[in-house]
């Protein structure tokens, strides 16, 4: 499967939202999508789940627009934070309806992780609790096994343990049965493990598309005394830096070569590495 997006605009009313992004996917891989509040990521996810159609530009999908495109829609699936009020059948009898229109949904898979999840029960969907709304959304989204599985924000009502048997199940089912997926989320210190490709979009442009060991490798703190730090970081990108007393701390982004790790060494200063979380913010921090 392949995503292309070519100059994609999208705006409500005047309020652009996406600015002509260009972006591709290929490869059957976890892709974690990062963005503050408002970023757009939402509004992006829907254009690629065909919710919605794009003001300009393209959005393409094995070189299709999905938006009414019965065949695109069938291998994508976009599970979001559904309001389920009205829905009157409990989760069992709601996926047994599901195979008709996803060709891939694997219905014993779908039972297997209702058991898993603990939504076995008679009770109506919309009278679960929220969290375990979320979980029935992830079941969805899980037993689909859909070419194109995107999660926005699904698990924010779940718990942790929860949330834990999402992810492990993500893990084995994705390494079985390979697809794109694609997970937008704000938990990224918990979910970091889980991506093999980080997308950053920030006010409606995409900031970085990049494997995640590229990203954090890139990234470094660097802490000594002022002098130390100052000698060693000129000339480099500073993301951020603090100060107690005389010491320094610094994150610096850009390739950090072998003779940059010595001379630190010998300036007697201490490197480490860098997490996304941290990354993410310092990227995506507003000027003062
Ligand atoms: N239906 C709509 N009509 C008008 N404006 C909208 C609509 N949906 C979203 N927006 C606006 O588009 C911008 C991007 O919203 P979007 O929901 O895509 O962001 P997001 O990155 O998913 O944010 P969050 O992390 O807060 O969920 C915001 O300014 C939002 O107010």
């Amino acid at each position: 499967m392949n995503i292309k997006a070519t100059n994609l605009h999208l705006a409500y009313g005047s309020d652009a939202v996406l600015h002509d992004i260009n972006f591709e996917i290929n490869e059957p891989k976890i892709y974690g999508l990062l963005g503050r509040n408002g970023a757009g990521k939402t509004s992006l996810l829907s254009i690629i789940g065909s919710f919605r159609e794009a003001t300009s530009g393209q959005l393409h999908i094995n070189g299709e627009e999905p938006f009414e495109n019965a065949r695109i829609m069938q291998e994508v699936i976009l599970m979001y934070d559904k309001d389920f009020t009205g829905e009157t059948d409990p989760p069992s009898n709601i996926i047994e309806h599901i195979k008709r229109y996803r060709p891939h949904f694997d219905l014993e898979y779908a039972m297997e992780l209702l058991k898993k999840f603990k939504l076995e029960g008679k009770k109506p969907v919309a009278k679960l609790s929220k969290g375990k709304q979320s979980a029935f959304n992830v079941v969805v989204g899980l037993a689909s096994r859909s070419p194109i599985t995107i999660f926005d924000e699904v698990y924010l009502g779940m718990d942790a343990p929860a949330r834990d048997l999402f992810y492990k199940e993500l893990l084995k089912d994705q390494e079985l049965h390979p697809r794109i997926i694609i997970l937008s989320t704000h938990l990224v210190s918990e979910m970091d493990y889980l991506f093999d490709e980080v997308i950053i979009i920030n006010e409606g442009k995409i900031l970085l598309q990049e494997p995640y060991d590229d990203i954090v490798s890139r990234g470094v703190t660097v802490v000594g005394s002022k002098q130390s730090v100052d000698t060693f970081a000129a000339g480099k990108e500073i993301l951020n830096e603090e100060q107690l007393g005389d010491t320094r701390s610094v994150t610096i982004y850009g390739e950090t070569s072998e003779a940059d790790r010595l001379s630190a060494l010998e300036l007697g200063l201490t490197i480490g590495p860098v997490s996304l979380q941290d990354l993410f913010i310092q990227l995506t921090k507003e000027e003062d």
